[in-house]
């Protein structure tokens, strides 16, 4: 059926589809070949649900053109027997009684269900189902169009063209093109050349210069400057760039980010994530025009940074309250201003009813009256984390291992016997090198994986929330949080799920807004508010701030820096700000937390206990981060 409808679709739209990408006309024909799609009448269905992507990818030059389309495609689709027929009304020859047969009592009379709105006819059920219908596919449409386009940028050039404007007059046999040009990506490569290749000649790499003379000779000529002289340039800018010594430049980036010469052959989808991370380090590293460009970039915003830190500290709290609100301020600015006003409101709410303070909290009262905005600061919807408190306490134990060995199949073993507990007072940071099997514990724990011997304990009572950047990719980038989180959570009112949602900052209209135009900071809270909705009694976090402070313990140069904060804008997942409010929402999270984190702030701001997995095993810590990190360093 599918195959009929895409020939009925290539048939209407005939031109105006050659140049339109695959997934765009797989999906027009998908909608249009769906057996429930309504066509409407003249076709007015299949305008609404796909007019606006046929205009935008280039299908029809207007509206009115799509309107005649559809109409036409309707009729196409109605003749290939493609078009399901709707029901017909069918008149009875006799009235039927609906008690015929029945006792002439009364029949008893059923409550009436109590309603909470106007009942709706089948008819407005149906209307609304199609309603919904269509917005899905709409949708879906913009999704697919942007997905289109982030494809045409990424590739970055545009498909090169050959525009050839004239013939000659040479024998049929003979293929000749004139003035022609070709581009690839908005650079042309040939301006106006020109062409003949002779019937009956053999033309190949090696031949070009030598056959121009031979074809001027025979008349049959190739005019191959242009490109000749393109040629050079490519040698002498291969030249320029070492391009021979490209791949052992690459090879000693990598060794230096511990790439053994076995790890620099394999796949990258072999790669745990923290060596992905390294891999993009290296291919940094490796454009060195992009690096430069960007390192100064990166130096004025680094130098911006400090100075506007500085300044800003050194004022009260009032001025710098007017500067929030005059909106010049940078995240991390806010961030300290927010942390100050939110310790004075802590100390106001602690020490209020304490007599020998009584002065100083009414005296910081009357200043942050006088401030005004404090609460529209704190509550900022940009810090917002609230992890939500569970509502029971399972008892003990909650998660145990004993004797868990561990190894993927096929495999060494990672692990063997270990032997621990998790409770809901955990507050834990796993920490340790890439590939060492961090987050193989935690797919243990969340039962993804089952141990190869021995047992992993999970309390029947426990609910057990993950995140991961599994978790953020895994969105629906077509839906929008709330659309996701309804069909996440069917059946719960849409107002509860919007509160959530708030939970994490995803209010108003971000809350409305594609999933695929959120930031990686922001997709993230939506994937936070996902797992965390049924208010889980433990949180197990792989590298939620995503891999990024491993690389600072070990960046030392300003290079390296830029190149960290390079990583930082067009990599992460989770902005700075959205870091700050993890670690506030972690405080202040009732229940268990272990994390995966190679991130010093992170962990020293949000847990209480380091266990260091080596070796196969997995062994507390009693020391800080800072602590651990000298003890690495040393040895
Ligand atoms: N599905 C899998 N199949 C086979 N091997 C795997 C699989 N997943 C991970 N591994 C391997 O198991 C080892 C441990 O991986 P894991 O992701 O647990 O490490 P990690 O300590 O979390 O690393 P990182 O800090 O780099 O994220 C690695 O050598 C990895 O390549």
């Amino acid at each position: 059926m599918t195959e009929v409808a895409r020939s009925v679709v290539h048939e209407v739209l005939g031109d105006g589809i050659i140049d339109v990408d695959e997934p765009i006309v797989s999906y027009i024909v998908n909608v249009l070949a769906d057996e429930d799609f309504d066509f409407g009448l003249d076709g007015e269905g299949a305008f609404d649900a796909l007019g606006d992507l046929l205009v935008a990818a280039g299908c029809v030059p207007d509206f009115p053109e799509c309107r005649s389309v559809c109409s036409k495609l309707s009729d196409k689709f109605g003749k290939h027997g493609l078009v399901k027929a709707k029901p017909t009304v069918r008149s009875l020859a006799a009235p039927f009684r609906m008690n015929e047969g029945l006792d002439d009592g009364e029949a008893p009379r059923k409550k009436p269900e109590p309603v909470d709105g106007p009942l709706l006819s089948e008819r407005d059920k149906l209307k609304i189902e199609r309603r919904k219908r269509k917005d899905e596919r709409q949708r879906e449409a913009k999704y697919q169009l942007h997905l289109a386009e982030m494809e045409a940028v990424r590739a970055g050039m545009p498909v090169a063209c050959v525009k050839h404007e004239a013939g000659g007059g040479h024998t049929v046999k003979d293929i000749h093109m004139d003035n022609f040009t070709i581009s690839v990506g908005g650079h042309d490569l040939i301006v106006d050349g020109s062409v003949t290749l002779s019937f009956g000649r053999h033309y190949g790499e090696r031949e070009t210069e030598d056959s121009t003379e031979k074809g001027n000779e025979a008349n049959g000529v190739v005019k191959v400057d242009a490109i000749s002289q393109r040629l050079e340039q490519i040698y002498k800018r291969l030249e320029l760039i070492d391009a021979d010594a490209a791949e052992s430049r690459a090879a000693s980036i990598l060794a230096g980010l511990s790439f053994s010469p076995e790890m620099q052959k394999k796949a990258t989808k072999t790669f745990s994530g923290g060596w992905r991370m390294r891999i993009a380090l290296a291919r940094a590293l490796f454009i060195e025009p992009d690096i430069n460009l960007l390192e100064r970039v990166a130096t004025r915003r680094v130098v911006g940074f400090e100075d506007q830190w500085g300044r800003i500290l050194r004022r009260p709290l009032q001025q710098k309250v007017f500067c929030w609100e005059t909106g010049r301020l940078n995240n991390t600015t806010k961030n300290l201003i927010r942390d100050e006003l939110y310790l004075q409101t802590t100390f106001i709410d602690k020490f209020r009813y304490n007599a020998k303070r009584a002065s100083l909290v009414q005296s910081r009262i009357k200043a942050l009256d006088r401030l005004g905005h404090v609460d529209a600061i704190i509550n900022d919807p940009d810090y917002k984390f609230e992890f939500p408190t569970p509502d029971d306490r399972p008892g003990a134990p909650i998660i145990s291992f004993s004797d868990a060995s561990f190894g993927y199949p096929g495999g060494p073993i990672l692990f063997r016997n270990l032997n621990f507990g998790i409770d809901l007072d955990s507050r834990i940071a796993m920490v340790g090198p890439n590939g060492i099997g961090k987050s193989t514990i935690l797919k243990l724990i969340a039962g993804e994986l089952q141990p190869s011997s021995g047992t992993v304990f999970r309390s029947a009572k426990v609910r057990i929330a993950v995140f991961s950047q599994h978790h953020v990719d895994g969105l629906d980038l077509s839906s929008n949080p709330l659309l996701y989180m309804m069909r996440c959570y069917p059946g719960v009112p849409e107002q509860k799920l919007r509160g959530h949602l708030g939970s994490f900052g995803v209010t108003g209209n971000l809350a409305l807004q594609p999933m695929y135009t959120l930031s990686g900071g922001q997709k993230s809270r939506v994937a936070f508010a996902k797992i965390t909705f049924k208010k889980p009694h433990i949180i197990l976090l792989d590298e939620p701030s995503n891999h990024l402070a491993k690389y600072a313990q070990s960046i030392k140069s300003l290079l390296f820096f830029c190149i960290m904060l390079i990583l930082i804008s067009s990599h992460m997942k989770m902005d700075l700000d959205a870091v700050e409010a993890l670690i506030q929402g972690l405080v202040l999270f009732q229940g268990g937390i272990l994390m995966v984190s190679h991130d010093e702030h992170l962990i020293s701001g949000s847990v209480e206990e380091l266990w260091i997995v080596s070796e196969g095993r997995v062994a507390p810590f009693h020391g800080s981060f800072a602590e651990y990190k000298k003890i690495l360093h040393s040895s």
